[in-house]
């Protein structure tokens, strides 16, 4: 009946996650509320950490890629789970670091790093940056340099795939603003680059060729495509890279009709390929790192809202209005994204007629999910939209002055707040009026 497995039915005939009862959490917290469940985010850190033990005997790390939700205390989570982090921003890395995430854990990526990042990077001793352009390989040569420290990098490489997922989520072909591209020998000519450089020490290569994937073929064409060019380096420069980085990306159920891959799958097939290809090419076995983020975290999520308006147009269509929307979940909004839903305080009720959940916002666009088979609402029912883990409340913002929901963390039957929701002094908090204004 659920999309995801953290869900259950309990007795009141009420959603129940993490042993919570989502009529009570509403009752406690109020709506919109983000609801994560601690058992499966560790569940699936310890799948992806298992696979890489059991399928490349450890030589590997896998990290929580940690924009799909950043937040001190999955970093938490995440480190007693022995993952590593990928961070996108400065306020990513600041938030893990305040956490007590263990910097040489960390890898630090981004397409346009600012000197600021580059600087906070360097001082934190990250365990990676991953360079994603010449301007910035020299940025961070001279700030390691001004600091007495090398930096280890690795280098953010399109390799050219399509990865069949929607434009916008896609990253390894050519026409794409992340990386440097293999063809012309660009990545090759950065490297070389860079090997002349006394304050940076190249490591690695990567590639994260999308998300939202479902398919293994993509992810064992990028690990041919990298090892290839793993060799390629070492027969033109001489230069051995130790580490291949092939992101993350891997696909989760949104909707009944999606059918994943299980997760380890992705280590295991990715690791067989390296194998293969390194003792074909009497190459040393690289250590491998892993960065999966919505696989972590999506299926872990719901939120809870409550029915305002209902509004029937004959003929046309049904919308039901919720108390949240593309201010907490812009995914449908920016990508059509699709979602399912329950009614979390009937869940037997039948499904009686076709709705569009739509949101609060001021926006035509802003709807949750589009003509979905749903029981007969009212105002004040409570609906859940499910796997909204990731890239909801890290992806959220305050359009229209909306307040961020908390986000709760349920366990066991217990709760706890992972993060306040906002209120309107929050809303207004940096706001200034100049005094000429009055
Ligand atoms: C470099 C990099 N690594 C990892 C990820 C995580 O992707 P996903 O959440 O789809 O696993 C992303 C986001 O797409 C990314 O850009
Ligand atoms: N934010 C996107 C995924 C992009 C991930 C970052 N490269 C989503 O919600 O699906």
């Amino acid at each position: 009946m659920f999309v995801s497995e953290a869900l259950k039915t309990n007795s009141l005939n009420h959603l129940e996650i993490g042993g919570c009862d989502a009529v009570e959490l509403v009752e406690k917290y109020g709506t919109p509320l983000y609801v994560m469940d601690e058992g499966l985010i560790r569940k699936n850190c310890r799948i992806y950490k298992n696979s890489m033990d059991k399928y490349y005997n450890g030589n590997g790390m896998v990290l929580y890629a940690s924009k799909a939700f950043s937040a001190m205390a999955i970093y938490k989570i995440v480190d007693s789970e022995g993952l590593g982090i990928d961070v996108v921003s400065g306020g990513e890395l600041y938030t893990a670091y305040k956490a007590g995430f263990p910097m040489d854990k960390v890898y630090f990526h981004g397409n346009n790093k600012t000197i600021a990042e580059i600087e906070l990077a360097i001082d934190k001793d990250v365990r990676r940056i991953v360079v994603d352009n010449l301007e910035e390989l020299k940025n961070i040569d001279r700030i390691a340099g001004e600091k007495g420290k090398k930096a280890c990098i690795s280098f953010r490489i399109k390799p050219g795939i399509d990865a069949h997922t929607h434009d916008f989520v896609q990253t390894g072909q050519i026409d794409s603003k992340f990386g440097v591209a293999l063809e012309n020998g660009e990545a090759l000519d950065i490297i070389k680059f860079a090997s002349t450089l006394k304050n940076v020490s190249v490591v690695g290569v990567h590639c994260h060729i999308g998300s939202q994937i479902f398919d293994l073929a993509p992810f064992e064409l990028a690990a041919k495509v990298m090892l290839e060019f793993i060799s390629q380096i070492k027969n033109e420069t001489g230069i051995v890279i130790e580490e291949l980085n092939l992101g993350g990306g891997f696909g989760i159920k949104y909707i009944p009709a999606h059918d994943p891959i299980e997760y380890d799958s992705y280590i295991e097939s990715v690791s067989k390929v390296v194998k293969g290809i390194c003792e074909d090419k009497r190459i040393k076995l690289p250590f491998i790192v892993m960065e999966p983020g919505r696989s972590i975290v999506a299926s872990a999520g719901i939120t809870l809202y409550k029915v305002g308006a209902v509004k029937e147009i004959k003929n046309v269509r049904t919308y039901v209005s919720v108390d949240g929307g593309m201010a907490d979940n812009p995914r449908y909004a920016l990508y059509q994204s699709p979602y399912d839903a329950v009614l979390a305080n009937r869940l037997n009720a039948p499904k009686e007629n076709v709705i569009t959940i739509a949101g609060k916002c001021c926006e035509s666009g802003d709807i949750l999910i589009k003509d979905i088979n749903f029981p007969k609402v009212t105002a004040g029912d409570i609906i859940a939209v499910m796997a909204t883990g990731a890239y909801n409340y890290s992806m959220s913002s305050n359009y229209n002055r909306i307040p961020r929901p908390p986000v709760v963390l349920v366990h066991e039957g217990k709760s706890r707040l992972i993060v306040k929701g906002e209120d309107y002094e929050d809303i207004i908090r940096n706001d200034i009026i100049p005094e000429d204004l009055g």
